[in-house]
């Protein structure tokens, strides 16, 4: 990945996961179906192929709590997999129908795969049988439109337990003009989440970010009070 992150950089003279890369400028101007053209022709530079590291960590950890795992925005589902088990139900979601279909295959023979589903509906209208004890956020809220956050904060307490937690990997930190991915600050999720009653119980740098996200990404993990 790290080649391929180093490789982006050099050849279009861009960051990694920069939308403004002139074959995904106009990709991206229609919202739905510009995620869905990604997939589709492969033009993915967020897809680390493997499971988020530091979310191994935890898990390896025992720090994540079992019951159900929500992770919206999950793409091809390399942490849906990864942190399924008979003691966590993982539900990976994302509204392009080829990043699912890329994860259900994927997904095919896991030995796990009772333990989770992918389904594809949008986060902001989707209505699930069931809440969540854990939402992981990992390049999605850096991904909707800045004015869709408060939107997003609403969502996480429609969709989380009265006990449940949320993790977020908070990136890009660093200083850059429009996106996505668009920029993040710690701020910019209290805005969103105090109102809502979660409230931060840890907020570190996450040395296990990969390649050039290192040093501008966080872990926050967010429990619910109210
Ligand atoms: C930048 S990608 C990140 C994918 C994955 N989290 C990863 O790190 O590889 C953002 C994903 O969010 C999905 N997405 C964006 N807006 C969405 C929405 N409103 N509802 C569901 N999925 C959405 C896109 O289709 C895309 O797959």
């Amino acid at each position: 990945m790290e080649q391929k992150i180093e490789k982006e950089n050099h050849t279009n003279n861009s960051t990694i996961f920069d939308f403004k890369v002139e074959k995904m400028q106009g990709i991206l101007d229609e919202y739905a179906g510009s995620w869905d053209k990604c997939w589709e022709q492969g033009v993915t530079p967020w897809d680390l192929d493997q499971p988020t590291p530091v979310l191994l960590q935890l898990l390896e950890k025992e720090t994540l709590p079992k019951g159900r795992f929500l992770v919206p925005g999950c793409g091809a589902g390399h942490d849906v997999i990864a942190t399924a088990n008979p003691e966590r139900y993982v539900v990976g979601l994302d509204f392009s129908e080829i990043a699912i279909t890329k994860a259900r295959k994927i997904s095919l023979s896991a030995p796990n795969a009772k333990c989770f589903e992918f389904i594809v509906a949008d986060f902001f209208t989707w209505r699930p049988n069931e809440i969540f004890d854990l939402i992981f956020d990992y390049t999605f809220f850096c991904a909707i439109e800045p004015r869709m956050r408060a939107a997003w904060g609403k969502r996480m307490h429609e969709l989380s337990k009265p006990d449940g937690e949320i993790i977020t990997l908070m990136w890009p930190t660093n200083d850059r003009d429009g996106g996505p991915p668009f920029k993040v600050s710690v701020a910019d999720y209290e805005e969103v989440l105090h109102p809502w009653g979660f409230k931060a119980t840890c907020i570190i740098d996450n040395e296990l970010a990969v390649g050039l996200r290192r040093g501008c990404e966080k872990l926050a993990r967010w429990k619910r009070c109210l």
